[in-house]
Order: structure tokens, then C-alpha cells, then sequence
């Protein structure tokens, strides 16, 4: 009889200790730099949903500065709680943010609600297949449900790799991820 292998870890569990390996980086954090894969998606006119970094999370000002440069216009997500639906308001970087729910800062509520063309989405995990794992509430995976047309870019540490994440039937894999080492595709 075959041995029985280890029951594969759940979602929670590699939420867990993707966030330690990224925890474990302290101060000395690496930067995201533009790669030109990415530049290549940018034209003027597009619209960019980058993100306020919280806690570990790799930062995406470099990214959003390209795209600024390359005449984009930016977005932030805007959360007001678990089971509602984020969107997506337009933001320029001298823009002030307010405080959000889990200690993010985001646009004041009243700025234009916007459809992004390319999501920068933070990740908490990631494997070679670009699947993702987010914080759990659904709210990336709905955006992505709600605007199929635009690319999904996770950033990411390469500290954040796992070998194999579980998948669901709702996940949309990511076009791309980008790291401080690589712009990973399929
Ligand atoms: N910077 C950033 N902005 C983002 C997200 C994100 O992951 N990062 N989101 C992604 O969906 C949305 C906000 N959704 C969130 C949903 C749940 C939690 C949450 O449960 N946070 C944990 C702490 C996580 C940690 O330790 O790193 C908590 O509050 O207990 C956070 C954000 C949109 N904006
Ligand atoms: N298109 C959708 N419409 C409504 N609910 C959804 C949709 N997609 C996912 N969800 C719900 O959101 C939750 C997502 O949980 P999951 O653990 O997959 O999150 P995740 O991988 O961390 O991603 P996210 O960053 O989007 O939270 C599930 O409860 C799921 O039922």
C-alpha cells in the first residue's frame, strides 16, 4: 500500500508562514524597481490601482512613479470592511490618505470611483504557477472578478515563494508577479 503523503497545508496555515518570512526581513526590506516587462504595459491615458503598503508589505512607489512617468493615472483601494467589496478611487501621489480598517491608509471615500487596467496587487504568498494568497477577505479576488479585462501584477519579496499554493475555483491567477529578483510569468 502506498504511504499516505501529508495532507497538503491549508490557506491559513502558508498565510502564516509566508507573513513570518516576510516579517523576518525587518528593516532591510528590498526595493521593487521597474523592470521593463512592466514599463511595456504602461501607455498615457492608462489607469494604475497601486496600494498603500501596511505592516511588511513590499512597497510599490517605485512602480506607481513609473507609471506616473509613463502618463498613467493611479488609483488606491478603498476597504470599509469584510464582506464589501473594495473599489477603486483615483489618486495622485501628493494626495492626502486617511486611516482605513486593519490600519491602512487609503483615499478620503468621495474621490471618483475609477476601473483600473492594471492592478498592482500586494500578495502575502505566491507560487511559479502565479497563483496568490491575499489577506483572506476575498477583496482582490472580487476586484479581479469585477474588472477581468485588466492585468493582475502581484509584487512581492521572493522570500514570499512557496512551492505550491491550494487553489479555489474563485482564484484568478495573477499575469505576472515582480519581485526585487524577477519578473515572473507562466
Ligand atoms: N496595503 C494593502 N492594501 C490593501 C490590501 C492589502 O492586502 N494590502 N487589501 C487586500 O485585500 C485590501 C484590504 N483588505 C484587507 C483585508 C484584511 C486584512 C487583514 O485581515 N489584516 C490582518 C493583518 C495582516 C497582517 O498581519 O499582515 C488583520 O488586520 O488582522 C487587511 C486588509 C485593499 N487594500
Ligand atoms: N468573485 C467573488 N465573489 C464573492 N466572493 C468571493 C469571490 N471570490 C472570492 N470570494 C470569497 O472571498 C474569500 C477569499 O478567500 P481566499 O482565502 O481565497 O482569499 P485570498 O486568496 O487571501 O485572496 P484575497 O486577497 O482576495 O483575500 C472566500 O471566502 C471566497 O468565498
Amino acid at each position: 500500500m502506498a504511504v499516505p503523503s501529508p495532507p497538503a497545508p491549508d490557506k491559513s496555515a502558508l498565510r502564516a508562514a509566508a507573513r513570518a518570512a516576510r516579517a523576518a526581513l525587518g528593516e532591510s526590506r528590498p526595493v521593487i524597481a521597474p523592470r521593463p516587462e512592466l514599463l511595456s504595459l504602461l501607455a498615457p491615458g492608462l489607469t494604475i490601482a497601486t496600494y498603500a503598503p501596511m505592516g511588511g508589505e513590499a512597497d510599490p512607489a517605485p512602480l506607481a512613479s513609473a507609471a506616473v512617468a509613463a502618463g498613467c493615472a493611479l488609483a488606491l483601494p478603498h476597504v470599509i470592511d469584510r464582506p464589501t467589496p473594495i473599489r477603486f478611487l483615483r489618486w495622485r501621489e501628493d494626495d492626502a490618505l486617511v486611516a482605513g480598517p486593519f490600519g491602512l491608509q487609503q483615499p478620503v471615500d468621495h474621490m471618483e470611483e475609477v476601473a483600473p487596467d492594471l492592478i498592482l496587487t500586494p500578495l502575502v504568498a505566491f507560487d511559479r504557477t502565479l497563483a496568490r494568497l491575499g489577506q483572506g477577505a476575498g477583496h482582490y479576488d472580487r476586484a479581479f472578478a469585477r474588472y477581468p479585462a485588466a492585468h493582475r501584477i502581484g509584487v512581492a519579496f521572493c522570500v514570499q515563494e512557496v512551492d505550491r499554493l491550494p487553489t479555489d475555483p474563485w482564484d484568478m491567477p495573477l499575469h505576472a508577479i515582480i519581485t526585487e529578483r524577477e519578473w515572473i510569468t507562466a
